[in-house]
């Protein structure tokens, strides 16, 4: 590791950061240090960091807004890569919207309405990156990534660049292929519709009121914690099994919205994991259905 460092620190990929804490990267503020931390500026120097990488056989993964994500208390073993301000960008190109992989999934929902274009309303209150939401095929209010996206360039584990269809994403709910095969997401392109900027607007303002009364929006969390079983809701299950406000450490099952845990202090990734493992028991016990995260949890346990 201590000769991939150096040789990442005289190649000038960007910041090398030794031991670096990733809670300030996460939206529930929680988890431990990664044992480098890699902010490329640039894309050569971000396909440079991945060769370097792989001709050392050293792991890396990914980190968006870390608003899907329990690190663990004892952090990340490897190399976390975290992209910088060079793929925050968007562009247009009549209805075809282009985004860089750090650039905001909020702030390109909020641009795309500007340009009259329509699709990308339901992204509005998803607090995450592009490539974040490409991962996780992110949706909300019946839609998805899946629906609009055109084609993702893809950053292998080898160092190429290459265009992906979205065939090739194998896009599922709340999944893609990325959680199977390893790749970073440096651009991604939808396609909108030309629509009426009032109607879009209409659309976007009524989502915002609807999460701003049902998502604890003003904690620490981290969205959905499972995903929803089949046929039902994780959140209506954990309500009638009567464990909203249940709490582990400064981990809590929200009052406002039972399938979100927020963290009320200092909660420990410990605390939101015998948190979850606790509404799990309950709800399998009480209605006979496994709970499956939605949150993905890294890091050494
Ligand atoms: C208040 C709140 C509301 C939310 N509402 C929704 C919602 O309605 N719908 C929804 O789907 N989600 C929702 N979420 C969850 C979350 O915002 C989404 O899953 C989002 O898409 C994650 O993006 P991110 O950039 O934060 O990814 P992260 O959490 O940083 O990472 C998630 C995964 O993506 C990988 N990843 C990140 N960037 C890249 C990249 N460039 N290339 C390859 N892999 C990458 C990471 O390695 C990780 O495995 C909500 C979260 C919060 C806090
Ligand atoms: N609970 C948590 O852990 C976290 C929650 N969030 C929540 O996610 C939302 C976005 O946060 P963030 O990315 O920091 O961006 P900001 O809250 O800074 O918002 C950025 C822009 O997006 C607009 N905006 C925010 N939410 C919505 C929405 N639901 N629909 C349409 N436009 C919206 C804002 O408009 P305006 O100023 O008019 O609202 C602003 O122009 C906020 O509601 C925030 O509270 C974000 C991160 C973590
Ligand atoms: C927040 C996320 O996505 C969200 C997305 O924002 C919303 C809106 O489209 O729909 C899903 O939530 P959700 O299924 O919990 O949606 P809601 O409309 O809030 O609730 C569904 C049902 O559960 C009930 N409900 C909700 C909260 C609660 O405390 N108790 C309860 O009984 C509601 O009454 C409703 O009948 C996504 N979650 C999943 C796991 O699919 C995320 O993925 O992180």
């Amino acid at each position: 590791m201590q000769q991939a460092i150096s040789e990442l620190k005289a190649a000038n990929i960007g910041d090398v950061l030794v031991n670096k804490s990733l809670a300030e990267f996460t939206t529930w503020k929680i988890g431990g240090p990664a044992d480098v931390l890699i902010v490329p500026h640039t894309k050569d120097q971000l396909v440079q960091a991945v060769r370097i990488l792989h001709s050392h056989g050293i792991p890396w993964s990914a980190i968006g807004r870390g608003s899907n994500m329990l690190v663990s208390d004892k952090g990340i073993r490897g190399v976390v890569i975290k992209l910088g301000e060079g793929l925050d960008y968007v562009r247009f190109e009549g209805n075809i919207a282009v985004a860089g992989a750090s650039y905001s999934f909020i702030k390109l929902s909020i641009m795309a309405g500007k340009q009259g274009l329509t699709g990308l309303e339901f992204a509005g209150g998803i607090p995450g990156t592009v490539g974040g939401a490409v991962y996780m095929n992110a949706g909300a209010h019946g839609s998805d990534v899946s629906r609009i996206l055109t084609s993702a360039e893809i950053l292998t584990e080898t160092g190429e660049l290459r265009q992906w269809q979205p065939e090739d994403l194998k896009f599922d709910y709340r999944h893609s292929v990325l959680h199977e095969q390893r790749g970073l997401v440096t651009e991604a392109t939808f396609e909108l519709s030309f629509g009426d900027r009032k109607e879009i607007a209409a659309a976007m303002a009524s989502y915002k009121d609807r999460r701003l009364k049902t998502q604890p929006l003003q904690l620490a969390c981290a969205g959905s914690v499972f995903r929803n079983p089949p046929g039902t809701f994780a959140a209506k299950l954990i309500e009638e099994a009567g464990l909203k406000g249940l709490r582990v450490g400064d981990a809590e099952v929200s009052v406002q919205h039972a399938n979100f845990i927020v963290n009320t202090g200092k909660a420990k990734a410990s605390d939101v994991l015998t948190l979850m493992a606790q509404v799990k028991d309950a709800v399998k016990a009480r209605f006979g259905v496994e709970l499956v995260p939605e949150v993905l949890v890294v890091g050494e346990r």
